[in-house]
């Protein structure tokens, strides 16, 4: 574990650290002030707060009688117990821990202790203010679509919301010979982001862009990474700084990309997190081999593989609806849950999802992360805390547990091609549709059928969870139900698409003289009950890497794992040469899917 060794003021009165931010303000107009940055990061530290503990952080600003955005120190007071990592740190009184905690310090992170003589924390914590660690975030990738439509709209709507700390600059990188105002303007021409016709969005935007600067890396990234340092270092000086990259390029380029940046473009005066994009591999050995190349360079704490289908609210109600409440959390197993339906399908076609779909194929892209990530969040046991390692121990157990799959119990579909075209799926027979029945192999889900649906180019954009109970035994009203048992299962539903939703299906009486049963649903509709704006999935998965919160993160262990589900699938389609079925875009996908969901035991209950 690396010290940190801070120089500690005596007591009341303390001189203002020295601030990285002091260094922003050629290009970020006015200096600002300690007290103003102090804000910032605390109202970054407890928006977190709020969002995982909720209740508990709500009750003691309550009890605290604070405002409604604490001080930063009250507020690490308030959410630094909140992690077992945090308790230890509350824990021990030993300043230095307690200085790291506050600087956003990962031990295991920061290779290096920050500078003795450039950073001054104070002795009394509820009394002095603290330096905040100037943040770089680098878009490597930065002219690529990804980075373009996603990743730079998201940066700045965190910006706009300040939920980035005040002394932060932004920095793409690619290979193209780029001006810094190239790179503005590419990042103003491409913003869809869900705040520009917010108050202040142009002002907002300006200060964002002054904050951006590009980096050429010519055609040898070795350079080029040495170059991405020295613009770090040289707006950083040398506070305590913490960089985070995201590698938006595609995968074939991404060792050329990290073993440099590992070389040459990490810090060393604060954390670096490195974010990689899926797909996680081509083949379970070329995937191996990356994660390999990445661990002899970095720490698994400083990987972030996003998938940014699970920052969506869907994949959080997940563990929220079941571990918080009664009604639900003791029904999750097989004693009362008949099957689980997952499904994900999309409109657009193939065709439109642009390079990154390429021959990698659905089972590559939307199975091996989203699908398999909500099925071992669904089905993962208790963990012993919200913290990213004791979830990530729980769901890389229920991935090993997945049965081997029956390659009868899975269908292959392929959207047919209208455009007249030689079709590039069809020769590649590449899957743009895929549907399997899994069994997970433990005490909890032993003989639960886990149907999973994905598809491109389909008749709706669906993306949900449907969890199917069984039906009560001996029901004494079952002979007013008609014919059809399914009419009566209770039935939960989680949805992101079309709508945000949780669902609830229930029998109820139906009006009137007689007694007749009905089947009706509780709705929770997102957009009648909360009047927000959703943020971009890339907006929360960006606060979480930046807050160290691992949970919506492929761990290697799990990436492993999840291999271990789908490469003997991968396998047997290729050697037995497994045509997928063609169907036609905005229709329902292959009929096979039916079949096989009828020989589960189950009946597709989606609309498509
Ligand atoms: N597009 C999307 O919406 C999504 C993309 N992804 C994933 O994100 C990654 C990027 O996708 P996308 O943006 O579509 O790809 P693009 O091909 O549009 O962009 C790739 C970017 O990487 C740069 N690049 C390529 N090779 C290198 C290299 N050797 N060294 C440095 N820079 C390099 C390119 O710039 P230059 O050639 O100038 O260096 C370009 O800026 C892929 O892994 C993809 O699977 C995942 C989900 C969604
Ligand atoms: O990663 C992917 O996501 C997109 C859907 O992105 P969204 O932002 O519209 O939710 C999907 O179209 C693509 O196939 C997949 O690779």
């Amino acid at each position: 574990m690396a010290t940190t060794v801070l120089a500690v003021r005596a007591s009341a009165a303390p001189a203002p650290p020295s601030l990285g931010a002091a260094r922003f303000s050629p290009v970020a107009g006015p200096a600002v002030s300690l007290r103003t940055q102090c804000w910032i990061a605390a109202k970054m530290k407890l928006h977190k707060a709020l969002r995982r503990h909720g209740s508990q952080v709500q009750r003691k600003l309550e009890i605290q009688g604070v405002g409604k955005i604490p001080d930063c120190f009250k507020v690490a007071s308030l959410t630094g117990r909140m992690t077992r990592r945090n308790v230890q740190l509350a824990d021990d009184n030993s300043i230095d821990d307690k200085s790291s905690m506050h600087l956003g310090l990962n031990h295991s992170e920061a290779d290096h202790p920050v500078l003795e003589e450039d950073l001054v924390l104070f002795d009394n914590f509820d009394d002095q203010p603290e330096s905040v660690p100037s943040l770089c975030i680098a878009v490597i990738g930065a002219t690529g679509e990804l980075a373009r439509n996603k990743v730079f709209p998201a940066l700045f709507a965190l910006y706009y919301s300040d939920f980035l700390p005040q002394n932060v600059a932004i920095f793409g990188y690619s290979r193209k010979t780029l001006a810094d105002e190239d790179l503005r303007s590419m990042i103003e021409a491409n913003l869809t982001c869900r705040v520009d016709h917010h108050e202040n969005c142009e002002e907002k935007l300006n200060e964002f862009l002054k904050r951006t600067y590009y980096v050429d890396a010519g055609h040898d990234n070795i350079d080029g990474m040495a170059k991405l340092n020295s613009k770090m270092a040289q707006i950083e000086g040398t506070c305590a700084a913490n960089r985070i990259f995201y590698l938006a390029v595609p995968q074939e380029a991404l060792l050329d990309v990290a073993l440099p940046l590992s070389d040459s473009a990490q810090t060393k005066h604060g954390w670096n997190r490195i974010i990689i994009e899926k797909p996680f591999g081509f083949t379970s050995l070329s995937s191996q081999r990356v994660t390999q190349s990445l661990l002899s360079r970095f720490e698994e704490r400083q990987i972030y593989r996003i998938d940014h289908l699970l920052g969506k609210d869907l994949i959080e109600n997940l563990t929220v609806l079941r571990f918080s409440n009664l009604v639900f959390e003791p029904l999750w197993s097989r004693k009362y849950i008949r099957n689980v339906q997952v499904v994900f399908s999309e409109e657009t076609s193939a065709e439109t999802q642009g390079r990154y779909f390429g021959n990698y194929g659905i089972i590559r892209d939307i199975v091996h992360s989203h699908i398999l990530q909500t099925i071992a969040l669904f089905a993962m046991e208790p963990p012993v805390s919200l913290d990213g390692e004791d979830i990530r121990d729980e769901k890389v157990k229920v991935l090993k547990s997945i049965r081997k799959v029956d390659i009868e119990d899975v269908v292959l579909g392929q959207l047919k091609d209208t455009s007249g075209k030689v079709d590039r799926y069809t020769k590649s027979m590449t899957p743009t549709y895929f549907a399997a029945a899994m069994y997970i192999d433990n005490a909890r889900w032993d003989g639960v059928p886990f149907l999973i649906k994905t598809g491109m180019g389909l008749m709706e954009n669906r993306a949900e969870i449907r969890i199917q109970f069984h039906h009560v035994p001996g029901n004494i009203y079952r002979e007013r139900f008609g014919h059809d048992i399914d009419l009566d299962t209770n039935e939960l539903i989680l949805r992101d698409l079309p709508e945000e939703a949780i669902l609830l299906k229930v029998n109820n009486k139906v009006p009137g003289l007689g007694l007749q049963l009905d089947a009706s649903e509780l709705n929770l509709l997102y957009r009648d009950r909360y009047d927000v704006e959703v943020p971009d999935s890339y907006e929360h998965l960006l606060l979480d890497v930046l807050d160290g919160d691992s949970h919506l993160f492929m761990r290697s262990d799990e990436l492993a794992a999840a291999w271990s589900v789908l490469a003997p699938i991968l396998h047997e389609i290729d050697q037995k040469r497994v045509a997928p079925e063609l169907y036609e875009a905005g229709d329902k996908g292959p009929i096979n899917a039916y079949y096989l969901a009828a020989k589960h035991g189950v009946r597709w209950d989606d609309g498509c």
